[in-house]
């Protein structure tokens, strides 16, 4: 990604692209204004709380529901224009299939497959062992789904997904409701999707899931889509910060003021020790530091102060006569930026 200027960032040639895509229920905006950039090849974690307008934005990139506004191109074709044309490249995993449970899993693939205006009757066979063999479910195809794990019943929906060759997998949160061991079998099954080369587009409410497997993310936080790029790239956009501890937080932070850095005082009595306060203030991120394709919709937009040294800082403030107690810069982490883009915590997950 290194020289990814603005240039090449469009030549990237994308699995899934939106432009103001909207929904709305109602008085209710579900999906509001919504620009994705899906790369082809990406393991792209669709990140975001409960009720954020992920899966209403995944039913109307499958054609399942239409949007209210907006445009939407898949696998480079306009949608849902071309719906007819893009959905066999396409695997999706949406909310769970529904399997008999008194049928095997290959007779339930069976069904599937006969059920789909795509399936080709002649290789349906092959196709069917060929799935259940690249989501390990190969010794239990004729097992009755009724005895499947949680797991197994998921890994049998990805399977159902990859009856055919897809370039592309849409998966609406396939760990939801799986114990550890079935979640450790999808996720590992999705990393190795895209290591056969389709582009994977996976769901969650889990920023350490999307962490784990995912190459790309896109947050959203209450129907609007607040960040997107590679997880390096939203790695760095997290600003550093410093962190001072002093018993004299005015002149500090008409210092830091001077210096171009704004100072917040720890809003929680908790972080300050004694009579000392602890004022937190962002850098500037270094000239390089933000990468293009890092795009955000929602604050850090402001032109920073230019690049102050933390070494300068403490000179400042010492010159300026304030007790510094303690002094540190620190990065913001991934979590925290992502809880203050959505104003919502993640759920921990191992
Ligand atoms: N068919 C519908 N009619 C009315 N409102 C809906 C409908 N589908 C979704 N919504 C609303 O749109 C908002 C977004 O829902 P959506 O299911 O897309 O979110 P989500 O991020 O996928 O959440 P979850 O992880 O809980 O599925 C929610 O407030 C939901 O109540």
């Amino acid at each position: 990604m290194s020289a990814a200027g603005p240039a090449a960032e469009l030549r990237t040639e994308l699995s899934i692209e939106t432009r103001g895509l909207t929904k709305r229920f109602g008085h209710q905006l579900a999906v509001d204004d919504v620009d994705l950039a899906v790369p082809k090849g990406a393991v792209f974690g669709f990140l975001g709380p409960n009720g954020s307008g992920k899966t209403t934005t995944i039913r109307l990139l499958l054609g399942l529901a239409s949007a209210t506004g907006g445009s939407m191109r898949v696998l480079g074709e306009e949608m849902p224009g071309k719906l007819n044309d893009v959905l066999p490249r396409v695997g999706a995993l949406v909310e769970g299939p529904a399997f008999y449970p008194f049928l095997s899993g290959a007779a339930n693939l069976h069904r599937m497959d006969a059920a789909d205006p795509y399936g080709v009757a002649a290789t349906r066979r092959a196709r069917i062992q060929s799935a259940l063999d690249r989501v390990g479910l190969t010794h239990a195809a004729d097992k009755k789904v009724r005895a499947y794990s949680l797991g197994m019943k998921q890994r049998l929906g990805i399977a159902n997904a990859l009856l055919a060759p897809r370039d592309l997998l849409v998966l609406d949160e396939p760990t939801n409701g799986l114990d550890p061991q079935g979640t450790r079998e999808v996720r590992s099954l999705v990393r190795s999707l895209a290591a056969d080369g389709a582009t994977v587009f996976v769901s969650s409410h889990l920023l350490a899931e999307v962490e784990q497997i995912c190459t790309h993310a896109a947050i959203m936080s209450a129907g609007r889509l607040v960040a997107q790029g590679t997880l390096a790239e939203l790695r760095r956009a997290g600003q550093a910060r410093i962190r001072v501890l002093t018993p004299d937080p005015g002149t500090a932070a008409h210092v830091l003021a001077g210096l171009g850095l704004t100072a917040t005082v720890s809003p929680d009595g908790a972080a300050s020790a004694g009579p000392d306060a602890v004022l937190f203030a962002p850098l500037p991120a270094p000239a390089a530091a933000p990468a293009p394709a890092a795009r955000e919709t929602a604050g850090a937009a402001d032109a920073g102060p230019q690049d102050v040294e933390p070494e300068a800082v403490v000179a400042a403030l010492v010159a300026a006569g304030v007790r510094v107690r303690g002094f540190a810069t620190e990065q913001v982490s991934l979590e925290d930026r992502f809880v203050a883009l959505t104003g919502e915590g993640f759920d921990v997950v191992q």
